[in-house]
């Protein structure tokens, strides 16, 4: 579960995150959704203990976001809107080197597991340049879901992807299970094809409704249907 409490955070003069207290539970996925500019990032990157939490409260399963205590880290895993994968390996490859990064060996278990969950066993020996912007994506996707835990925070994971990979990576997180899945997203379908929330910040402010709550109102700054 993410738990925000009371958090601000501004750069300078300006408040981009004034007073924000949601909680984002188990087996939702909530689309972070604002204009551009909202803080979208400001937030996730609160989340992330990248931003320190000056004024305010952040805990991750219970642990507190603090430098001193890491042991957040590991239930959370982070997919960048953009990301670095190398073109000359092969899916399997970027994926055991994105493993062994983290830990001492791969665990070709799990990698197998993260693949086959985004449909990428088959190509899994394909060097990457010859791969779709989706399955790109996809991969990246698989990286995130290797770590196996329980908190999912994805910067517009369809972003530049066309409908059929769109398509692809929404049954990806429909799929999973047990996860508190946080994503930030412009697109109304995608939002409403997986999410169970959506996470509303306009001028600082954060409300938290229903996907039906959301359309059935008029909170649609920073939105394409
Ligand atoms: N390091 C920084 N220093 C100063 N201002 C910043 C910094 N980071 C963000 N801002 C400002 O904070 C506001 C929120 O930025 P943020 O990137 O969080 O918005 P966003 O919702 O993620 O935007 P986008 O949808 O364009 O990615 C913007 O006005 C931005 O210019």
């Amino acid at each position: 579960m993410i738990k925000v409490e009371h958090l601000n955070q501004s750069f300078g003069k300006k408040t981009v995150l004034d007073n924000v207290t949601i909680e984002i539970h188990k087996n939702e996925i909530c689309a972070l959704v604002g204009r551009n500019g909202a803080g979208k990032s400001t937030f996730i990157n609160s989340l992330l203990g990248l931003l320190p939490v000056k004024q305010g409260a952040i805990s991750i399963n219970g642990m507190e976001v603090t430098k001193k205590n890491a042991a957040w880290k590991r239930t959370i895993a982070y997919l960048p809107e953009k990301f670095m994968l190398y073109p000359m390996l092969t899916g399997l490859e970027n994926m055991t080197f994105f493993a062994e990064a983290v830990e001492k060996a791969a665990d070709l278990e799990r990698i197998e597991r993260a693949l086959r969950s985004v449909s990428l066993w088959d190509d899994r020996n394909v060097q990457v340049k010859s791969y779709s912007k989706g399955m790109l994506q996809r991969l990246g996707l698989a990286i995130t879901l290797y770590q196996e835990s329980s908190i999912l925070i994805l910067d517009e994971p369809t972003s530049g992807i066309d409908p059929m990979g769109r398509k692809e990576i929404l049954e990806v997180l429909k799929s999973l299970h047990d996860k508190t899945i946080l994503l930030s997203s412009h697109h109304l379908d995608e939002i409403r094809q997986v999410c169970t929330h959506v996470a509303y910040l306009n001028e600082g402010k954060m409300e938290k409704f229903t996907v039906e709550e959301f359309l059935a109102t008029h909170h649609l700054g920073g939105i394409e249907s």
